[in-house]
């Protein structure tokens, strides 16, 4: 029995800001997107009821985290990582490979894969294309990511360069493995990531080369590393004119809500980023308002909640006096409070693009949401 294949349709566009559906084997994804992240089968300090009532149509999932604890092997045993994690929507993971090069000890890269040892028990790895993609086979995630080189910017043009042509005969490997493994027959969906630093011809070279092997998504990869806004933005205006229209675009690791923003206006189209869940850990809240940092005194005796405004409990029935107790109580709750007022913010920010796209009035909304934050 084949499912339904992997689908993505355009609805309508404003500038080059798009609104779309992507349908998976476990639903539909509203674009432009976001995703909260759930690297170890959890977004943290939330439960998964609460994540799908905000809007996520999506959650990450991590290769690296995965194949390490609790392996994709037990997780596939188990029935996996929709059941494992009682998530019955769509499920993205990305390949490992930025994940090893940030997080794991002794990295050694070649052209076969990537060798490391484990940061939580020294045990010795070698992540290649064809692993990382049956890793995600037996997760049975619905989008899959190739595996691929990220380099920090800034870095020299040659260094680009390898890396970004490394990375293309691993899509070819990747490609292969996901087929010879039956995605496309699954309904599922492989992405190639585009590479290529901060230099716009290796950017066109790898989304033009990219787009001629028949992914069913394309990332943007080797932004959000420390780069300047100005320098990734730029990336996207070089970048997303030489991608695939009809094929949704993910800009990985991506970002602030003005980040965001700012990336719909160039043609983005999915997002990932673990702002506003880690934000949330650490006391911050994003609001319409703009960041609200609860670890600072000036709240101790402020009754109002976070923004009376919203439909989100945790913004509109704590008073900041009170989240600033918890935060410096460091209690749970501050955690858990947090995070879905910054998450809720996060969804109710999509929902207002998604609509104001449909409408024709992206522009207009743009400029409302920035003239809110102070
Ligand atoms: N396969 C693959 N995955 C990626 C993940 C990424 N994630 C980022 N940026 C994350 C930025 C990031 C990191 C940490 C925090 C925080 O702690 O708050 C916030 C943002 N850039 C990324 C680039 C790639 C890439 O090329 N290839």
């Amino acid at each position: 029995m084949t499912a339904k294949p992997f689908s993505f349709r355009l609805i309508a566009t404003d500038g080059a800001a798009r609104r779309g559906e992507i349908e998976t084997p476990h639903g539909l994804v509203r674009t432009p997107a976001f995703m909260p992240v759930g690297t170890q089968a959890t977004v943290k300090a939330m439960y998964p009821d609460q994540v799908r009532a905000l809007g996520s149509d999506v959650v990450l999932g991590n290769t690296y985290h995965l194949m390490l604890r609790p392996t994709a092997e037990r997780v596939a045993r188990l029935g996996g990582l929709h059941r494992f994690m009682n998530w019955p929507h769509t499920i993205l993971t990305d390949s490992g490979g930025f994940q090893v090069m940030s997080l794991a000890q002794l990295r050694k890269l070649d052209e076969t894969g990537v060798r490391f040892q484990s940061h939580i028990d020294g045990q010795k790895y070698h992540l290649t294309p064809e692993r990382s993609i049956e890793i995600q086979g037996l997760l049975g995630s619905d989008i899959q990511m190739q595996l691929d080189e990220c380099i920090g910017l800034p870095a020299p043009r040659e260094e680009a360069q390898r890396a970004m042509e490394l990375s293309l005969r691993w899509a070819e490997r990747s490609r292969a493995q996901f087929e010879a493994m039956g995605g496309p027959a699954k309904g599922q969906g492989l992405y190639g990531i585009v590479q290529g630093g901060d230099v716009a011809e290796l950017r066109i070279a790898s989304a033009r080369a990219l787009a001629d092997m028949p992914f069913e998504g394309y990332s943007v990869g080797g932004l959000a590393v420390g780069e300047p806004q100005d320098v990734m933005l730029k990336m996207l205006e070089i970048t997303t004119p030489a991608m695939p229209v009809d094929k949704p675009r993910y800009l990985m690791g991506v970002g602030t809500p003005e980040d965001i923003l700012e990336s719909v206006t160039r043609g983005i189209d999915q997002f990932d980023c673990v702002m506003p869940t880690r934000a949330g850990r650490h006391g911050l809240a994003y609001t319409r308002y703009g960041k609200v940092n609860l670890k600072n005194a000036r709240h101790a005796d402020d009754p109002r909640p976070l923004d009376e405004t919203s439909d989100c409990p945790a913004a509109r029935d704590y008073s900041r006096a009170y989240l600033h107790h918890l935060v410096k109580a460091g209690e749970g709750l501050a955690a858990m409070l947090l995070t879905w007022n910054n998450l809720a913010y996060y969804q109710h920010l999509m929902q207002g693009m998604r609509d104001a796209i449909e409408a024709g009035t992206f522009q207009d909304f743009r400029a409302a949401v920035k003239a809110d934050w102070v």
